[in-house]
């Protein structure tokens, strides 16, 4: 990229989280990543530099060894001139949805992420003329706290993501109540995994998105976003998945065609091979906690119909699940536990402040804060050091809890070979695929006290509101047919 010859109109707006802003190059398979901040809140160039690259030391050290060189993909500062970056953000403001306006996209440090486009293949500088379908996933936490420091016996039962739809839905956060639980996703059982991405399709929150040629078709900004449309969904991937057959459109059409987008994507996210150093860490938390949440549907509705709870999780070693589910649970002592290591730690900085730095609270992110990540022992001898091991695993696994996923799917032509890309077949159709990881920004030191008073919060409302009307809600929860439906089929 010539940083000296930059031109807004070439730059389209791509999305945007709760700290960053997504613009993508019109041609090339490249984007901008902007960091946002509150009005108001004054950072130096220098600061938003040093943020910007601890971001990719962070990739490059931590989560590549982690997750594996192919699904990491850390980019590199660049520096813009400032008409450039003031001009487009001019020109994407009418774009942003409202919910995010509270924070304004950094126009004046000039700095920004350039990263390849994960809604197109990466492997091609240049985008490609074959259509390119790319599903995100934000799977969220995909375990139950197993650890013996948590005090409410309803979080050894129900996992975080479904407690804190209530919450959600209460502050108008989202309309209603997902059915997807992350626990469901993680399974690497095959129907589980076809409900928990089907309850995504049906209430895809902040949790999935759907680009077609690197435009969003399909995914909710807010809780005033229209409601999902899979027959308009099943129009843009009907020609994917049945290229030259003239399946009738109508609801028969538009089944077909999610369901053989659920399979292909089950496919591709059980599949992977054992790179990258996930390993380190199978010695230590494996597969610990309930394998199933007492509050998704899917094994309500195996307890309905008698069953026994499915089995524990069958992932493959060498996926993407796996492996980030391995970073997840470096939170091993959930943040009840982890609170009171924090303490300990800001009771040290606070009588000894010049050592924050050799600590490294805010990096370098290097190979010896790799290392330190993986001495998994709960012991606690009462040292400084005992905590900050722990405290800094704690924000490398919420950060895993927090990553997407990206599927880029792009269809093979007959007989044609997949420049070794790995290919997924479908029923009428076969796809080269890429799988990627983004947003492994790692999560601030200073977030721990909100993220345990966040826990209380959403505990403490589930256990008044909801588990209280249990019954109620769980009539209205299996009051549709289909919940069950999708369990008998047979996969
Ligand atoms: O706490 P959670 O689980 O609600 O996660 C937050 C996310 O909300 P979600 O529940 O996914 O809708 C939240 O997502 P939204 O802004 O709601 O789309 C952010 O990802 C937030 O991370 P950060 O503070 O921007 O680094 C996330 O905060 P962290 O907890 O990961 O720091
Ligand atoms: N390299 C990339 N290629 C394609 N799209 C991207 C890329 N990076 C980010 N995006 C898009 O931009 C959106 C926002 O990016 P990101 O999730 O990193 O924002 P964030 O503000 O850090 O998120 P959060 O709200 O979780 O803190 C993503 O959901 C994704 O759709």
């Amino acid at each position: 990229m010539d940083e000296g010859k930059m031109d807004e109109n070439e730059w389209r707006y791509h999305g945007e989280g709760n700290k960053s802003l997504v613009v993508a190059h019109a041609q090339r398979c490249v984007v901008l990543r902007f960091l946002k901040f509150p009005p108001n809140r004054k950072k130096t160039s220098e600061e938003i530099f040093q943020h910007l690259q601890n971001i990719v030391d962070f990739g490059k050290n931590v989560m590549k060894e982690f997750l594996g060189e192919n699904y990491v993909h850390c980019g590199e500062v660049v520096q813009l001139p400032l008409d450039f970056v003031k001009q487009l953000c001019l020109k994407i403001q009418c774009e942003r949805p409202e919910s995010r306006c509270d924070k304004d996209l950094d126009t004046l440090s000039g700095y920004a992420l350039c990263l390849p486009n994960l809604a197109r293949l990466q492997t091609y500088q240049f985008a490609e003329r074959r259509p390119i379908l790319c599903v995100e996933i934000k799977p969220k936490c995909g375990f139950i706290p197993f650890s013996s420091d948590v005090t409410h016996d309803m979080k050894h039962r129900v996992c975080r993501y479904c407690m804190h739809q209530h919450l959600k839905v209460a502050t108008g956060k989202w309309k209603q109540i997902s059915k997807y639980c992350p626990l469901d996703l993680y399974s690497g059982n095959k129907q589980r995994m076809y409900f928990a991405l089907k309850s995504l399709l049906q209430e895809a929150q902040n949790n999935l998105k759907i680009f077609k040629n690197g435009e969003l078709i399909y995914g909710c900004k807010d809780a005033r976003s229209p409601m999902a449309d899979w027959s308009e969904l099943a129009h843009h991937l009907k020609p994917f998945f049945f290229p030259s057959n003239g399946l009738a459109s109508g609801p028969h059409c538009t089944r077909a065609v999610i369901r053989e987008l659920v399979r292909v994507i089950t496919r591709v996210l059980l599949s992977g091979s054992d790179k990258g150093r996930a390993g380190a860490l199978r010695s230590g938390p494996g597969l610990r906690g309930p394998p199933v949440c007492e509050a998704s549907p899917f094994s309500r509705s195996l307890r309905c119909q008698g069953k026994n709870t499915p089995e524990r999780s069958g992932l493959p070693k060498g996926c993407l699940l796996y492996k980030t589910l391995q970073v997840q649970m470096l939170d091993l002592l959930d943040i009840e536990g982890l609170y009171p290591l924090y303490r300990r730690v800001e009771r040290y900085l606070e009588e000894f402040p010049e050592e924050r730095k050799t600590l490294q609270i805010d990096g370098p992110y290097d190979e010896a804060f790799y290392q330190r990540l993986l001495d998994l022992s709960t012991e606690d001898d009462g040292t400084v050091a005992f905590a900050l091991t722990k405290v800094q695993q704690y924000r490398v696994a919420m950060t895993a809890k927090d990553c997407s996923i990206m599927i880029a799917l792009s269809p093979c032509l007959q007989d044609a070979s997949s420049d070794q890309r790995p290919v997924v077949p479908s029923s009428r159709s076969r796809f080269a695929f890429s799988v990627s990881v983004l947003d492994l920004d790692l999560k601030p030191y200073e977030s721990i006290p909100h993220q345990y008073k966040l826990d209380g919060k959403i505990v403490n409302y589930y256990l008044k509101t909801v588990h209280a009307k249990d019954a109620t809600v769980m009539s209205t929860r299996f009051k549709e047919s289909e919940d069950c439906t999708l369990v008998l089929h047979k996969v």
